[in-house]
């Protein structure tokens, strides 16, 4: 089973991921949790652009595929194959919205990803007001970064709903306490996967 947490900035994703992980390993599953940018050598040179300010275009697509590439190969495949759950947060849906939104298409950036990636099982997109949002991000007490400019995520947002007719994604409404939210996250795992019946 493999879960991507996705959304935009301050929408709850890594509260949430925690949180799932916390459940299924309750219920004796085994996990593998995990996110992008990663932390390794192109993850780090994205996460410090956030702040130093951003790659170009081009090279900022590149960064986000290697960095992926990566991912999928040393932790993301093996994990599946030895039949573990992974719940990643953030994925090429973030590359679809956040590079979409610096004028790339979104439809050929998922076919770039989709010739390496594999294709989660559930996608849970976590939706909030982009006022709310931004309002939990300056909660955290950092200031926003270069990522997190309103109209940048007001076109993000978009394209993350965009995506919400196709089969395995679920829109979770995180303008919610945070344990309604991850009620309604369990809500929508399948029965196999410990969902509630
Ligand atoms: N349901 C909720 N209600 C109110 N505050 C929340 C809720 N969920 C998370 N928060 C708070 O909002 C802030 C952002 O949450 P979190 O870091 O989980 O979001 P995120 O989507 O992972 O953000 P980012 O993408 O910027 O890393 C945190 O301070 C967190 O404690
Ligand atoms: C995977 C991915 C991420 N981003 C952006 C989105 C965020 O603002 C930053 C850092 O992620 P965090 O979850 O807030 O720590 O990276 C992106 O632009 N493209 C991507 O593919």
């Amino acid at each position: 089973m493999f879960i991507v947490i996705e959304g935009i900035d301050g929408t709850g994703k890594s509260t949430q991921a925690k949180r799932l992980a916390e459940y299924l390993e309750a219920k004796g599953q085994t996990v593998v949790s995990s996110f992008e940018p990663t932390d390794g050598p192109w993850g780090t040179l994205l996460r410090n652009s956030a702040e130093t300010g951003r790659l170009s275009p081009e090279e900022e697509l590149e960064t986000f595929i290697k960095d992926r590439r990566e991912h999928v190969s040393k932790k993301i495949a093996p994990a599946l194959a030895q039949g573990k759950i992974v719940i990643l947060d953030r994925y090429y849906f973030s590359t679809m919205a956040y590079q979409g939104a610096r004028g790339f298409d979104p439809t050929e950036i998922r076919k770039k990803n989709e010739a390496f990636a594999p294709v989660p099982d559930l996608l849970l997109i976590l939706d909030l007001d982009l006022d709310k949002a931004l309002s939990r991000i300056g909660g955290r007490g950092a200031g926003t970064n270069e990522f997190e400019r309103r109209e940048n995520l007001s076109r993000c947002r978009e394209i993350f709903l965009s995506l919400a007719s196709e089969s395995f994604v679920r829109i979770i409404d995180t303008d919610k306490s945070p344990d309604e939210v991850t009620e309604s996250i369990i809500a929508a795992l399948p029965t196999s996967t410990c969902g509630q019946q």
